[in-house]
């Protein structure tokens, strides 16, 4: 698992390292990780040619103390500064000690191998400054290794105010920083590297999962498992006007490891001809049989109000998505307030705009709370992409749900505020009915008994390297591509260990 950890965070970590250890320790450690990976990159050290821009903070002394390792082992180093009077002393003095030089030579930028981004780290307030813009919007033929954090990217939210330095490679010290897992950071960072200085920060701001916490989260049938054993899912979705919901998310449930699905709803006719193996009922979920879980919304239309009610009275958890999330917003948070079983939200752009404005929030459009109500579009983008970390935490405190918020970088977030960030997530999935897969899948790993928190991220990660399998090659997906791809998607996590 990939932990971050905001610059607060890091900051009183290395406050208390700090005062255990020589002045100037970390700074060395960091850029001997710093150099290592920059000479695996450059292949050949000897005779390459390595540009450093150094700003005035930390960040800079970094990049020129690497830059001095990397020259004594016969790089030509040359080094901007972007503000030459505050330059680390110590770096600038050891990459001159090393045979480095000084320019102002912008085409340096464009000649270069590689290229060292030590513009601004964790120190960085507001956007890229003008002497340092020009940088980002420079042709390059280099590698771009950016040193903690890609300049103009803010570390903590992962915002980018105008531009900032596209890296192929972000090296990180200590910790991951959640700006780089998030876009548009994350777009920003390339492949990311982590070199252990030594700090004990505490809890995670956010964590990201990987292959080995994947498979060790999935369930795996044991010998005593019947059906009932391994959890039976209810799937609440599809109307008249959207039959396609149900049908897509009893596709993502099937291949989410619960032991069956019961289907209820007005579809039933249709699931059960496309999926033989679902128990169907036409009724609203209190007149189902048993289930360990619920998922409510995908295409309910009319019938969201009704579900939803039911599906809440119950004791089992319950998954809301799309119109289950517009009548939800429309109820406001009381709606969940006696609830002891999890709630899971999985909203869009759109949908997380209406929860916000179903706490009185408002969403800036002078839209009332509940309009909408079986729209079936992306969502619109009415919050800032940005504001995609702090809107996940705020829903799910305000309405004491694990939220789910999907976009270019999906993030979980839980009402104790624990936060996930996606990794997988593939612009491929940006197609129509991909939501509602998510849907049964992310249901289907609750009945199996994960938790809200496991199960949301488990079903994303899943649901992104499914959506990366249908795609391969470059083709484009279908929303039952993308669940069919699923089984995949289970044998690949399952592969590594
Ligand atoms: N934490 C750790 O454990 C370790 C941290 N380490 C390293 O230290 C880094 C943090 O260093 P830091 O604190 O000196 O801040 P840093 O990012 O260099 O920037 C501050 C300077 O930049 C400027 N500036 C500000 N905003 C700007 C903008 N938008 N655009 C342009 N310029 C801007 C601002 O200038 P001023 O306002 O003074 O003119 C200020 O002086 C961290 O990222 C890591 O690399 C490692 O050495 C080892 C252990
Ligand atoms: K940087």
């Amino acid at each position: 698992m990939r932990h971050a950890h905001t610059v607060g965070q890091v900051r009183a970590a290395e406050a208390e390292l700090m005062a255990r250890l020589p002045g100037g320790t970390l700074m060395q450690r960091a850029a001997a990780g710093l150099a290592a990976t920059c000479a695996r990159l450059l292949g050949r050290v000897y005779g390459s040619r390595v540009l450093v821009l150094a700003g005035s903070g930390d960040n800079g002394g970094d990049a020129l103390y690497a830059a001095a390792r990397l020259a004594g082992r016969g790089a030509a180093v040359s080094a901007i500064l972007l503000a030459p009077e505050k330059a680390h002393a110590g770096g600038l003095a050891a990459l001159r000690a090393a045979g480095g030089r000084l320019t102002s030579d912008l085409s340096a930028f464009e000649r270069a191998d590689l290229v060292l981004d030590g513009i601004v780290g964790i120190g960085a307030r507001g956007g890229l400054r003008p002497e340092a813009q020009r940088f980002a919007r420079a042709e390059r033929r280099g590698v771009v290794v950016a040193v903690d954090v890609p300049s103009g990217v803010d570390p903590d939210s992962g915002e980018v105010a105008g531009v900032a330095l596209r890296a192929d490679v972000t090296v990180c010290f200590g910790t991951y920083k959640p700006g780089l897992l998030i876009d548009p950071g994350a777009s920003y960072a390339g492949a990311l590297q982590l070199v252990d200085i030594g700090l004990e920060p505490p809890r995670p701001a956010v964590t990201v999962l990987q292959h080995p916490d994947l498979a060790a989260l999935l369930p795996v049938p044991s010998a005593e498992s019947d059906k009932y054993r391994r959890g039976v899912v209810g799937v609440a979705a599809g109307s008249a006007r959207y039959p396609g919901a149900a049908l897509l998310a009893v596709a993502g449930a099937l291949r989410g490891g619960a032991g069956a699905v019961r289907y209820v709803g007005t579809a039933a006719e249709e699931v059960v001809r496309r999926f033989p193996e679902t128990l169907v009922t036409e009724g609203s979920p209190a007149g189902a049989g048993r289930v360990q879980a619920w998922v409510v919304g995908p295409g309910s239309g009319d019938g969201a109000a009704r579900a939803l009610q039911e599906a809440l009275a119950g004791q089992v958890p319950v998954l809301v998505d799309a119109d289950g999330l517009t009548e939800l917003a429309r109820l406001g948070p009381t709606a969940l307030a006696g609830r002891t079983a999890p709630t899971v939200l999985t909203p869009h752009t759109g949908e997380a705009a209406r929860l916000l404005a179903g706490l009185g929030a408002g969403d800036g459009t002078g839209e009332p709370a509940g309009t909408g109500a079986g729209q079936r579009d992306g969502g619109g983008s009415r919050e800032p992409a940005e504001a995609r970390l702090a809107t996940a935490r705020r829903l799910a405190e305000a309405y004491g749900a694990t939220v789910l918020l999907k976009g270019s970088t999906t993030v979980i977030a839980t009402p104790g505020g624990d936060v996930r960030v996606n990794p997988t997530g593939t612009s491929w999935l940006a197609t129509a009915g991909s939501g509602d897969v998510l849907s049964g899948l992310a249901g289907s790993l609750l009945a199996a008994g994960l938790g809200p928190l496991d199960a949301a991220s488990a079903a994303a990660y899943l649901h992104g390297l499914a959506g990366r399998e249908a795609a391969r090659g470059g083709a484009p997906v279908t929303a039952l591509d993308v669940a069919a791809a699923l089984p995949a998607a289970w044998r690949t996590v399952r592969s590594v260990h």
